[in-house]
């Protein structure tokens, strides 16, 4: 897999990165989810470097204009629900991309220190020969990214696949990349060092889809 860490360049996004991080600025939840949003696009920007381009002629009111796009069918899929603001900025920028929605979240079955991914709801178009841009905010464990690729494959077999991330765990880093074919890339906004006992990010930033939508029940 290849991997885009996007912090080792500085950049505008490590104001956006400083923001979600913040205990006195994430709790914010609108100013969360709109910087969520604005690091999604500038990932899909990154990411749009490395899709496939050939030659356009725009026509001016003045004459022709000789210019590249992008010729990749993208499908974007993003985990819920920590997903969806990523999702939202990814799909600011990729106008006519298809979506795909899958549920993946941490089943703390005997106590809060063990879980299991949960894999519930599923809507995806075919995947086949398309461009599969697969996007979560969190890369803890790596188990929701994997197991939501596992639960994929009955929709085709994609051209290529691009993992979407806003914060890392060196250890969830190095499950994904595992998994995933040495062609994949991941293009993520940062990775910090470890995981606590809970499978929190640290220092991450708590958790993303409370901060974004506020506290759920366990089930
Ligand atoms: O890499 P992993 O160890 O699998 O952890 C990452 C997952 O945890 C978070 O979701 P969570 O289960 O908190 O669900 P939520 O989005 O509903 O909050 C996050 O959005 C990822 O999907
Ligand atoms: O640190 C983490 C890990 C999983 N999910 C989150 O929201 N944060
Ligand atoms: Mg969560």
């Amino acid at each position: 897999m290849q991997i885009h860490n996007l912090s080792e360049s500085p950049s505008i996004l490590n104001t956006f990165m400083s923001e979600i991080r913040d205990v006195n600025i994430q709790n914010d939840r609108m100013r969360f989810r709109r910087n969520i949003e604005r690091i999604g696009e500038v990932l899909c920007y990154e990411l749009s470097k490395s899709l496939h381009f050939e030659t356009h002629t725009t026509k001016t009111p003045l004459g022709n204009h000789d210019t590249t796009l992008y010729k990749n069918d993208i499908v974007l899929c993003s985990i819920l629900r920590a997903g969806v603001p990523l999702h939202s900025g990814l799909l600011n920028y990729f106008d006519s991309a298809e979506n795909a929605f899958i549920s993946a979240y941490r089943h703390h079955k005997h106590n809060p220190e063990s879980f299991e991914i949960i894999v519930e709801y599923l809507a995806c178009p075919s995947l086949e020969g398309k461009t599969l841009i697969l996007a979560d905010p969190m890369l803890a464990t790596g188990q929701s990214m994997v197991a939501t690729y596992e639960a994929l494959k009955p929709f085709g077999t994609p051209k290529d696949i691009h993992l979407v991330s806003v914060i890392g765990a060196q250890e969830g880093v190095d499950f994904v990349a595992k998994h995933f074919d040495t062609n994949a890339h991941l293009w993520i906004a940062d990775i910090d060092d470890t995981l606590n006992e809970k499978g929190y990010i640290v220092p991450g930033l708590g958790d993303a889809g409370d901060l974004a939508f506020g506290n759920k029940l366990q089930q």
